[in-house]
Order: structure tokens, then C-alpha cells, then sequence
């Protein structure tokens, strides 16, 4: 049975509140297995330094779930160890802010022991300090969300043994990381063309992959269902070239998330063509698309050769403002479910590749 929680958003000059960027919340609470049974958000200034809400609030949320069955309060933003604090002394409930949230889908979803290390060691580094010196609440949390992953029997550790811990996991990771370059620099010795799949969560990257290299992949229609990157081979028109998945970006991903993931998508770097899939039926594409562009500025990937492809035409969608999203580059819609400008989109990759790059 799902976990039910109640939801707090802040709107503040600094950071405005949209439908869009609920929507995306509510869809990673339901991708990490919670429901939400009812949403609490104020406009001010700036958070509370206690409690991030006003007392009024918070005295709304308390008496609501007083007599509801609720098993947690999630955050759609960061909270200081304050607030954390804060609230878990007015509350019994599991206290999940925003980063917390994203770092127990991606614990559900690593799947790879790099990505599995990033993940433990983004936990250690955040929900742990936070979560300790707290106390009994440790016991009250239980499990389920929030406090999955390696953390959950962790919770006890001291902070030195954490600390070296921590050490111990970036060392494990620095050991992967090399053997991930020399793999790297094997490929990049060889002459076959590189393309990388980027864009928003959920965009289509991984179903996408699949026609591409006739993969047995399969899309999930849940955020954040790749967390490592892929290769495959494909193959056109007499051209081989290989294809890498890789995880889906987010709004506001939290940087240290960022970093935790940059080996990822460190594949980004190093390829010779980027197609940008962008979602055309979802919210606000342009939201997703600058997005995805903020974090290929961080990458330093910014300006490499890039095709975006408008995925899920098939899908109601805006027509009318594609040719100004593509932002200079070139751009194809095409619809991965029913097949439509697939080939069309390989002919441009061939094309590309044979212009002499
Ligand atoms: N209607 C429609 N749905 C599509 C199309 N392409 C992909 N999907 C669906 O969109 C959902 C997400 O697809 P994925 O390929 O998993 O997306 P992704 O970009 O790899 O997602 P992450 O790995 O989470 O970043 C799945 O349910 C797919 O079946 C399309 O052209 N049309
Ligand atoms: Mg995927």
C-alpha cells in the first residue's frame, strides 16, 4: 500500500511556485511509491527560519493530520537541519524535504555499483548528519521513503565511523571512475562515432535508445528510470556508431546531486553528437529544455553538436512553438511509440557523421 503524505510548498520572490512545478513533485512522490492526500502552500517573502512555513501554517498541517492517516510531511524544497529539527519535534510524521525525496528514487532505481556508491555516499553526505544528532526520531522513521537505500541501517553509525565511511566510498568511487576512463579512452581510441541521448526525466531517451539500436530496454513511464548510462551499438545506412543513455534531468536538481551524478554524465562529455529529447506533450517543454541546458553548461557540454528531437508527436502538443525551442540547432519531431521519423532522424545522424563531423 502506498505511503500517504501531505505536501508544503513555499512561494517566494526567490522562488515562485507554478502548477508545473507541483505537478513534477507530486509525479516524484508517486514515482518513490507515496500519495498525497492533501497539499498545504503559503506565499512569503522569504521561509521561516523555524519552520520554513509561518506558525499559522504549520498549525494547519499539524491539526490536519492529527486525525488523518498520515505517514509523512514531504517538503517541495530544501529545508535547513533547523527546520528539520524543528519539526520533528512538533511531529511524529516522517520529515522528507525536496533532496531527500529525489535521493530515495534514485536508492530505489541505481542499479549499477558506481551508481549505487554515488547514491550511498549523496545520502551520507545529506539526510544523514541531518538525521543524526536527532535522536529517538531515528526509531520513529521506520521504513519506506526517506529512508531507503544503505541509509536505513546506517542511522545508528557514530560520526566518525560515518566520516570514514564517507572516505572509504569516495575512494571506491575514485577506483571506478578510472576504470570508467580507461574503458572510455578504449572507446574514444576507436573511430566509431559516439551519440548521447540527454533531456528531461521521462522524456523518451531510454525508449528512444531502444529503436536506435533495437535494444531490449524498456521505457518506464516513471522519473528517473535510468540512472546509469548505457551503451549500445546502432547501426545505418552502413554507419556504426554508438548510442548512450542516460539519466533524466530535473528541475531545481540539487547540486550536490549534480555532482554525485557528474560521472554519469560525464558520457556527455566526451561523445561527438548530442540529440536533446524533449517531451513536446508535457507541461512546459521550455522549462525542461532549459533545464537540461543549464546542467550541459555544467557539464561543459554546452556546445557540442546537437540534434533535438521533439519526441511524442503523437501526443497533443503545441506545433506552433517547436521551430523557436530548437534554439539554432537543427530539430526533428518525431513519435518513438508509433515509429514516426525514426529513420528520418537515423538519415541525420549518418548525415552528420559523414559531413565530416
Ligand atoms: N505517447 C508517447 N509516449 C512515449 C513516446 N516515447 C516514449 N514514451 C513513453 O514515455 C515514458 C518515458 O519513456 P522513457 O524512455 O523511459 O523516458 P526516459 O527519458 O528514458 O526517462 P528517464 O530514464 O526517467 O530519464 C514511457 O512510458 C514511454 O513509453 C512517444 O513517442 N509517444
Ligand atoms: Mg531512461
Amino acid at each position: 500500500m502506498a505511503e500517504k503524505f501531505v505536501t508544503v510548498f513555499l512561494d517566494t520572490p526567490n522562488v515562485e511556485l507554478n502548477d508545473y512545478y507541483i505537478d513534477e513533485t507530486f509525479s516524484l512522490i508517486e514515482t518513490a511509491g507515496g500519495e498525497v492526500l492533501q497539499t498545504f502552500t503559503q506565499k512569503r517573502d522569504t521561509p521561516d527560519n523555524k519552520f520554513a512555513i509561518g506558525k499559522g501554517k504549520v498549525d494547519e498541517v499539524l491539526s490536519f493530520i492529527q486525525d488523518q492517516p498520515v505517514d509523512g510531511i514531504i517538503f517541495g524544497f530544501d529545508l535547513t537541519s533547523t527546520q528539520v529539527k524543528n519539526w520533528n519535534q512538533v511531529s511524529d510524521l516522517k520529515i522528507i524535504d525536496r533532496t531527500q525525496l529525489i535521493l530515495d528514487i534514485f536508492a530505489q532505481r541505481a542499479s549499477s555499483n558506481e551508481g549505487k556508491i554515488q547514491v550511498e555516499l549523496a545520502q551520507m553526505e545529506y539526510t544523514l548528519p541531518r538525521l543524526m544528532g536527532l535522536g529517538t526520531t531515528l526509531s520513529r522513521l521506520g521504513g519506506g521513503i526517506g529512508t531507503r537505500g544503505p541509509g536505513e541501517t546506517k542511522l545508528e553509525m557514530d560520526r566518525r565511523h560515518l566520516r570514514d565511511k564517507i572516505n572509504k566510498l569516495k575512494k571506491e568511487l575514485d577506483k571506478i571512475e578510472k576504470i570508467r576512463q580507461t574503458q572510455r579512452k578504449s572507446r574514444q581510441g576507436s573511430s566509431v562515432p559516439k551519440v548521447a541521448l540527454v533531456g528531461y526525466t521521462n522524456s523518451g531517451k531510454t525508449s528512444l535508445l531502444k529503436r536506435l539500436s533495437k535494444s531490449e530496454l524498456e521505457g518506464e513511464n516513471k522519473l528517473f528510470a535510468t540512472l546509469d548510462p548505457v551503451t549500445k551499438k546502432g547501426y545505418h545506412e552502413g554507419l556504426a556508431y554508438t548510442v548512450t543513455d542516460t539519466v533524466g534531468f530535473v528541475q531545481n536538481l540539487p547540486h550536490k546531486l549534480v555532482a554525485a551524478f557528474k560521472s554519469t554524465l560525464e558520457e556527455v562529455v566526451y561523445c561527438d553528437l548530442v540529440l536533446h529529447v524533449v517531451d513536446i506533450s508535457s507541461a512546459d517543454p521550455i522549462v525542461q529544455i532549459n533545464t537540461v541546458n543549464k546542467v550541459l553548461e555544467e557539464l561543459k557540454a554546452h556546445d557540442k553538436p546537437t540534434i533535438m528531437v521533439f519526441n511524442k508527436i503523437d501526443l497533443p502538443h503545441d506545433e506552433f512553438v517547436l521551430p523557436s525551442m530548437a534554439n539554432d540547432h537543427r530539430h526533428i519531431n518525431i513519435s518513438v511509440k508509433d515509429n514516426i521519423n525514426v529513420d528520418s532522424l537515423k538519415n541525420m545522424i549518418v548525415e552528420h557523421f559523414s559531413n565530416g563531423m
